[in-house]
């Protein structure tokens, strides 16, 4: 697996985050699902959010892709105030997501699919109408383009032409995966994107999700320690909606309150 990014980085001047959530609170009637849950994603860095079940952490996520929203707290994109991130904005804010159904379209072929995940460089309104067809066929040529050189990064093009329910379930996530980065995302975010994964193919995933880091924002939600551990530069762990921790995995792995998190789930269960 490739290395992580090493944390000094060397006087270079701080990153400005690409997305925080600031003292984000959630409420479901009477449960507090988050209680001022705060995180910063960094441009180039592996954000990873673990933590017992129950904790919040698919609530967490719901709130970054706009499903949920807060009942208090700040949303930030690249430092702006973002009152609520409308799921169908996402692409233009330059967040793409994958969930843990996948929502691959039957009835389109695997290229088809990930050709659907780039909102964010299709042309609408007036002037293209005036343009017409040359303009919207050089734009549907460019997408396919790049929709298989997607593909090509992700060692999915032999199945372009194929059906998605036709393919293993480890490719099918890839195919997903392959539509959230059609759009060139600037933050990536992956909700359980082990689950349903074997060994080999997890080790694949991580040298893939540190490879994609190089040149965007990650933050993930997953219960396999192992990818979390190995592939995140940092994680904030949640407990009973509200973060008990939040550092490089080294810190994480000793911390207290973790292990206590932790231990307290085994007890539980
Ligand atoms: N739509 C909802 N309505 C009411 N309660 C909810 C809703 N969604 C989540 N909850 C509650 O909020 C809390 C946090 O749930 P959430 O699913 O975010 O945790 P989680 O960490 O993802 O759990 P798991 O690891 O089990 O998936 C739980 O107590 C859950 O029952």
């Amino acid at each position: 697996m490739r290395h992580r990014h090493p944390v000094d980085t060397g006087g270079a001047p701080p990153r400005q985050p690409l997305f925080e959530l600031r003292d984000v609170t959630v409420r479901f009637g009477g449960l507090t699902a988050l209680s001022a849950v705060s995180l910063t994603a960094l441009p180039r860095e592996v954000h990873g959010v673990i933590g017992p079940n129950g904790a919040g952490k698919t609530t967490l996520f719901n709130v970054c892709c706009g499903f949920v929203r807060p009942d208090s707290g700040e949303i930030r994109v690249r430092g702006e105030p973002v009152s609520h991130p409308r799921p169908h904005r996402l692409a233009s804010l330059g967040i793409a997501r994958t969930l843990q159904g996948l929502g691959l379209f039957r009835g389109l072929t695997v290229l088809e699919n990930v050709m659907v995940g780039a909102d964010r460089f299709r042309r609408s309104g007036f002037l293209s109408a005036l343009l017409g067809l040359r303009r919207s066929t050089a734009d549907e040529r460019a997408l396919r383009a790049r929709s298989e050189a997607v593909l090509r990064e992700l060692g999915i093009h032999d199945h372009a032409t194929a059906s998605p329910e036709a393919l293993p379930y480890p490719v099918r996530k890839r195919v997903a995966l392959a539509r959230a980065l059609v759009s060139e995302p600037e933050l990536l975010l992956l909700d359980e994107p082990a689950s349903g994964l074997g060994h080999e193919d997890m080790d694949e995933l991580g040298d893939l999700v540190r490879t994609l880091s190089d040149r965007m924002a990650v933050v993930l939600v997953d219960h396999h320690m192992d990818l979390v551990m190995s592939v995140c530069d940092r994680i904030t762990v949640l407990d009973f909606g509200k973060v008990i921790a939040s550092g490089p995995p080294e810190e994480i792995a000793t911390d207290p309150a973790v292990v206590a998190a932790y231990l307290g789930e085994e007890a539980r269960a």
